[in-house]
């Protein structure tokens, strides 16, 4: 009997998702080159095993001031241990990706320190680390490309087996689609127990169920906030709206210190979550679970049924941005998969290549295309459901900083907000979704 395949492994540590986004763009790359691949992040992953993988690909982010993602903080600790010794890792081959943004002093830091960390350790170096960098004009997707081709042939130099067909040999796009990680079940109403949810309960079960890896610990919000005032502070004809805002807790109270930061969940403009919904063909009012597709053994997975069901807008309003979050680049090949119309089909694809990666970059990012706008923008494109629960970036909380205290406003919390907008390349206006949200809301409304 030959020798099996070889297996890698992907680890990743990330705070907004760009480091999960590269993971598992490096781990479909390699499966599409005929190597397994596992993508665990560094907080699901038994660190103390780390010995006994043969090749390992970290992708990591910084954050902060060069701190490390939150989910990247035991990993580290377990990783600088003194009595592991030079030679705990001596049969692991590794590679390092670190994504960051070289405007920052400590630019890329916690890939950097991993780097010197593993091979303190004793661990091999299979090529040299990667560090993406936001300022590159094609972001940090500019780095990873030539960094992966490199990692494909360098690991098949190693060891053939990696890619039985050669590193170059890639199944085609037009043959196969990867498989959604997703399902959703749909619900017969009359089934469903038609007591009313508390709201806190119906963002639990939203946000619970949706696959945002990043915000599963707080699915349900810690409290809700009454908008009881909302004044500008700039003057008439000044080209900046700075706000204040007063709010005041209508569920219990937390407790906050100078100094803290409240997370809000914005609402999406709903006329903009109805032209989704009709634009991919959905049924607003049917109920959905939505869990990981049927686990390895083939059976559909237990958990996933005993989810409650919820109104399907309910769930893309709470956890789908389709307004304000750009898609990332494994949309355009999954929509180039579904594009009927030849010419849109053409352009997809040429966007999801190595060669279109700019022109991706000045088309999506930097004008901050909607997920809907480039539905829009390929109207042959039908999207199955999954798809969409699976590549819609999550909607997020967005972090402000109180500038209130409870010794003076018990039971308040009080925020001064830059109303944000810009002008895209393109000369298109753009606003950010939470700031304009908030500004919208009128006290009276309660
Ligand atoms: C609040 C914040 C702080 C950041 N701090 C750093 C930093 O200190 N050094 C760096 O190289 N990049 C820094 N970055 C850039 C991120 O590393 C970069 O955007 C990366 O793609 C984020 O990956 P993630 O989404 O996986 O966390 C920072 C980004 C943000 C939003």
């Amino acid at each position: 009997m030959g020798e099996k395949p070889r297996k890698l492994l992907v680890l990743y540590a990330s705070q907004t998702g760009n480091a999960l986004d590269a993971a598992e763009r490096i781990g479909r790359e390699a499966e599409r080159r005929g190597c397994s691949a596992s993508i665990v992040s560094t907080d699901e992953f038994d660190s103390s095993s780390l010995p006994h993988e043969e090749a390992v690909v970290f992708v990591v982010s910084t954050t902060g001031q060069g701190d490390s993602p939150d989910s990247f903080k035991a990993f580290w600790r377990f990783l600088l241990q003194r009595n592991l010794g030079n030679c705990w890792l001596q049969r692991v081959r590794y590679a390092v990706f670190g994504l960051g943004d070289s405007g920052y002093q400590k630019y890329n830091f916690v890939a950097k320190k991993l780097d010197k960390r593993l091979s303190d350790l004793g661990a091999t170096t299979i090529i040299e680390k990667g560090l993406g960098d936001d300022q590159h004009p094609s972001g940090y997707e500019g780095t990873l490309d030539p960094w992966m081709l490199s990692l494909w042939s360098t690991l098949y130099q190693i060891n053939p087996k990696y890619f039985p067909k050669g590193p170059d040999v890639k199944i085609s796009q037009d043959e196969v689609i990867d498989q959604p990680k997703y399902r959703i079940l749909y619900h017969k109403r009359e089934k469903l127990d038609p007591n009313l949810l508390a709201e806190s309960d119906i963002i639990q079960r939203a946000r619970g169920m949706s696959p945002g890896k990043l915000f599963k610990e707080k699915s349900k919000p810690d409290c809700f906030l009454k908008m009881t005032r909302n004044e500008v502070l700039t003057k008439a004809g000044s080209t900046k709206d700075v706000r204040h805002f007063e709010f005041q807790f209508v569920s219990s109270t937390i407790e906050y210190e100078v100094g803290d930061v409240v997370e809000l969940l914005p609402s999406q403009n709903s006329s903009s979550i109805d032209a989704f919904i009709e634009r991919c063909d959905l049924d607003p009012e049917s109920f959905i679970t939505v869990g990981p597709r049927e686990t390895e053994n083939n059976g559909v997975n237990e958990e996933m049924i005993t989810e409650l069901p919820i109104k399907l807008k309910t769930f893309i309003e709470l956890t789908m941005d389709v307004t304000s979050a750009s898609p990332r680049r494994y949309f355009f090949e999954v929509m180039s998969f579904y594009a009927t119309a030849e010419h849109e089909k053409e352009r997809l694809l040429y966007f999801a290549s190595p060669e279109g990666r700019d022109d991706l970059y000045n088309y999506n990012q930097k004008e901050r295309r909607s997920i809907l706008e480039v539905l829009e923008d390929f109207p042959s494109v039908q999207i199955p459901f999954e798809w969409l629960v699976q590549l819609v970036p999550p909607l997020k909380a967005r972090a402000f900083s109180i500038s209130s205290s409870l010794l003076a406003h018990p039971a308040q919390v009080h925020l001064t907000v830059s109303i944000v907008s810009w002008i895209t390349p393109y000369k298109r206006t753009r606003k950010g979704l939470c700031s304009s949200w908030l500004a919208s809301l009128t006290p009276e409304q309660g």
